[in-house]
């Protein structure tokens, strides 16, 4: 009997972990659950998790693990029926294992990108909140500057991704990252790609999801979040 597909995809900030969820979600028909997103909801909602949140997210710090894993746990719950990708959790080796109570992984996608194009990428990243749309002024500018293609509404550059956070995030990604890829390593589902352009990485993913999800059943598949 074929099963659900449940992968997650982890990379520093900048690695292009959502442009990539995009693309798989569009081409495997899974969801794309963005933690990202759910944390910036929470801040916007103003819930409790979301308030605490906040104050470390300006920092450019990470979200404390309970913090994280009482925001995102009951998500997965509500997504028992569907095949998804889990996009920027795992953070730490805390909320790995959180996750590996909660539910099987099949995949661990792993970006690996060097700073420097990390840093040049962040610089000039947009995004459209309400829809979590994400642009590059470089490598996909919207259609006029500022402003989202599809609703005509203005984009930000998010708080954490200000000069000023981003060294420390970057820092932080690094150390925390380590135990957590050794996790998936030592289960046997980590699978690494290296390159500085996703247009690059993107044909290695697609092949590998192709072997791993066609026996997914086509009533458990379904459209991207987005
Ligand atoms: N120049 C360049 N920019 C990219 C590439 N892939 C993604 N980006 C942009 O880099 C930024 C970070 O990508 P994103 O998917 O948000 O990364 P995440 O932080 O890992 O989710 C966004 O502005 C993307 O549009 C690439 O191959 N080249
Ligand atoms: N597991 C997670 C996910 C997000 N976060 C926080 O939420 C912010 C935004 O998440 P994101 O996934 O959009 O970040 P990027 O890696 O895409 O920049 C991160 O920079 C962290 O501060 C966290 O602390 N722990």
């Amino acid at each position: 009997m074929s099963k659900l597909f449940r992968a997650v995809i982890m990379g520093p900030p900048g690695s292009g972990k959502g442009t990539i969820s995009e693309r798989i979600a569009q081409s495997f028909g899974l969801k794309h659950l963005s933690s990202g997103d759910f944390v910036r909801e929470n801040i916007a909602a103003k819930t409790e998790a979301g308030v605490q949140a906040k104050t470390y997210i300006k920092k450019g710090l990470l979200v404390p693990d309970l913090v994280m894993t009482r925001l995102l746990l009951p998500r997965l719950e509500e997504m028992t029926k569907y095949s998804w990708l889990l996009d920027g959790f795992p953070r730490t080796l805390a909320q790995a294992e959180a996750l590996n109570s909660a539910c099987d992984l099949d995949v661990a996608i792993n970006l690996n990108i060097p700073l420097e194009t990390l840093k040049e990428r962040l610089r000039h990243r947009w995004i459209h909140p309400p829809s979590g749309r994400v642009y590059n002024m470089c490598f996909n500018p919207p259609r006029i500057q500022g402003i989202d293609d599809i609703t005509g509404e203005p984009l930000i550059q998010q708080e954490d991704d200000r000069p000023e956070a981003l060294v420390a995030r970057l820092r932080h990604y690094k150390d925390v990252a380590k135990p957590v890829i050794d996790f998936y390593k030592a289960k046997g589902i980590l699978y690494t790609f290296s390159d500085t352009e996703t247009d690059q990485i993107w044909p290695n993913i697609s092949t590998l999801l192709s072997t791993k999800i066609p026996t997914i059943q086509s009533d458990a598949r379904c459209a991207s979040t987005h």
